[in-house]
């Protein structure tokens, strides 16, 4: 199973998210993330991605764990997520080739131009509470041209890190 992350940074009721560019989920809105490189954990994967894609320098202990998700294409395991967040970074969002960032106030995230699922977990998150989740695709890759089609979420999980 392909192992990745999302970081989401907040400050003052607002989110930064991301314009994907290219790869998975492009023209979709997102939080920074990607797949976790050899050797990495996830929690310095959301934070090389978060600084590769919009140029933000996140503390390593400040990222805290909110979220697992895993995605299921057409009955098989396909990708985990790893979600975080952080209240602390240093610099200024630039735009990147993978991502145009922006800060977006958490009742104007643009559900209708993200992943579907994002509806379902991303409001619990921004909200501070912590979730665990399987959501079912089907119909065949890419995984983003997949229709959502079943999902269980519970949420307020203690993330023993
Ligand atoms: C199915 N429902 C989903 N809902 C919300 N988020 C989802 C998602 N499925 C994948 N994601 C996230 O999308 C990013 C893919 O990006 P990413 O790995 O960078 O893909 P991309 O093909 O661009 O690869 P490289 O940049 O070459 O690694 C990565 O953060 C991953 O967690």
């Amino acid at each position: 199973m392909i192992e990745s992350t999302l970081c989401f940074v907040l400050e003052d009721e607002q989110v930064l998210l991301i314009e994907k560019r290219r790869g998975l989920g492009e023209g979709w809105y997102n939080g920074p993330g990607g797949k976790l490189e050899d050797g990495e954990t996830p929690r310095e994967c959301a934070v090389r991605e978060v600084k590769e894609e919009v140029g933000l320098e996140i503390p390593l202990g400040s990222a805290e764990k909110a979220g697992h998700l895993t995605f299921t294409l057409d009955g098989e395991d396909h990708i985990e997520t790893h979600v975080f967040r952080t209240w602390k970074y240093h610099g200024t969002p630039q735009t990147t080739p993978e991502a145009y960032p922006e800060w977006v106030a958490f009742e104007d995230v643009p559900y209708d131009r993200m992943w579907d699922d994002d509806q379902y977990w991303l409001p619990k998150v921004l909200e501070g509470d912590t979730v665990e989740a399987t959501f079912e695709f089907k119909g065949g890759e890419p995984l983003d041209e997949a229709d959502l089609v079943a999902q269980d979420l519970e949420f307020g999980i203690d993330f023993e890190e």
